[in-house]
């Protein structure tokens, strides 16, 4: 039977009683070998629901669950153990690595904290790393501090992430500033962990990234799944206004990029659909909360558009 290794239930995450929740009502469950993306605008909600996951930021309301284990249950020691069962790829990739230690300190580092005496093997699998994701050999022993760019921290962190076999990677934008080739080898090193029975959640903006890597997405608007389903079906038939706005939005040759709508703050206090000010099927009963429609075992939508008692 396959194991659930991520779950999390309504979860509410509000950093100021005055702002708009920062997450709101998000539910899903991820089992073993399984990758979710999350996908949305800056600003979404996606950092902060990798942190509620690794248990670094509380919820307001809702439920983690990691590895079958309430985080609400846990703390100190127990939190620790089951945190490394996991990797995580922060966005930063200058925050991100500690600055005193060369690439290949950095990338051994996670597994000799834990297990001092792999030092010997966990060196050599921090070598294989670094050259598989093209961190050229001259620069293992370099200090980090020391002139790296940001796509070459990225791709250290990524070997950092890995080195341990992670059984959950929740990365965050782990790609964002490689050029197209690079992008190439980082995926398919992801993918051979991946086959191997890692699970991954993988924050990213763009929905082609989305269906390369994953093979299931959840679209998040101002901290509201919109849509969730396979993403080769979200990008070759979404349904939700915003999943329609961001595959419309992709790069296509030949033809120019047009921003049609820029974004508006929702009156203070709004309960209804967080898209309606920008959404162009808007009609009255919008301005209540679309609920989370199931439409089949793979797909939901939270959009009243289609709906049949929508004139009611
Ligand atoms: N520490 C904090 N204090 C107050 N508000 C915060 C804090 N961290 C995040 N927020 C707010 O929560 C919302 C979600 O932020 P979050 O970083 O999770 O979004 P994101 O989708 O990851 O954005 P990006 O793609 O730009 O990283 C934003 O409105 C942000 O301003």
């Amino acid at each position: 039977m396959t194991e659930e290794v991520a779950s999390v239930e309504s979860l509410t995450l509000t950093f100021d009683k005055i702002d708009a929740p920062a997450l709101a009502d998000v539910s899903f469950c991820l089992n073993e070998g399984e990758s979710l993306a999350l996908v949305g605008e800056s600003g979404s909600g996606k950092t902060s629901l990798l942190r509620l996951l690794l248990g670094l930021l509380r919820p307001t309301r809702g439920k983690v669950r990691l590895f079958g284990q309430p985080l609400d249950d846990v703390d100190g020691e127990e939190l620790r153990r089951i945190r490394r069962k996991c990797s995580y790829i922060p966005q930063d990739p200058f925050g991100g690595l500690p600055p005193t230690l060369s690439p290949l300190q950095a990338v051994v580092e996670p597994l000799i904290v834990t297990r001092p005496n792999l030092k010997y093997e966990g060196t050599n699998k921090a070598k294989e790393l670094l050259s598989d994701l093209g961190i050229e050999e001259a620069l293992w022993n370099r200090k980090l501090v020391q002139g790296f760019s940001g796509g070459q921290r990225q791709r250290i962190m990524l070997a950092r992430a890995l080195i341990t076999d992670p059984k959950l990677l929740l990365a965050d934008e782990p790609t964002s500033m490689q050029d197209v080739s690079t992008r190439m080898d980082l995926i398919n090193l992801l993918k051979v962990y991946l086959k191997n029975g890692m699970s991954m959640i993988f924050v990213t903006h763009d929905l082609l990234l989305a269906k390369a890597m994953t093979l299931r997405g959840i679209v998040l608007y101002r901290g509201r799944m919109c849509e969730t389903g396979p993403t080769h079906l979200l990008l070759r038939d979404p349904l939700h206004p915003y999943t329609k706005a961001l595959v419309s939005a992709l790069p296509k040759l030949g033809k120019p990029i047009e921003v049609k709508v820029k974004r508006r703050p929702l009156p203070v206090g709004f309960k209804g659909c967080p898209y309606l000010a920008l959404c162009p099927y808007g009609f009255d009963r919008c301005k209540d909360l679309p609920p989370m429609k199931q439409l089949s075992d793979a797909r939901s939508v939270a959009c009243f558009m289609g709906d049949t008692s929508q004139g009611t």
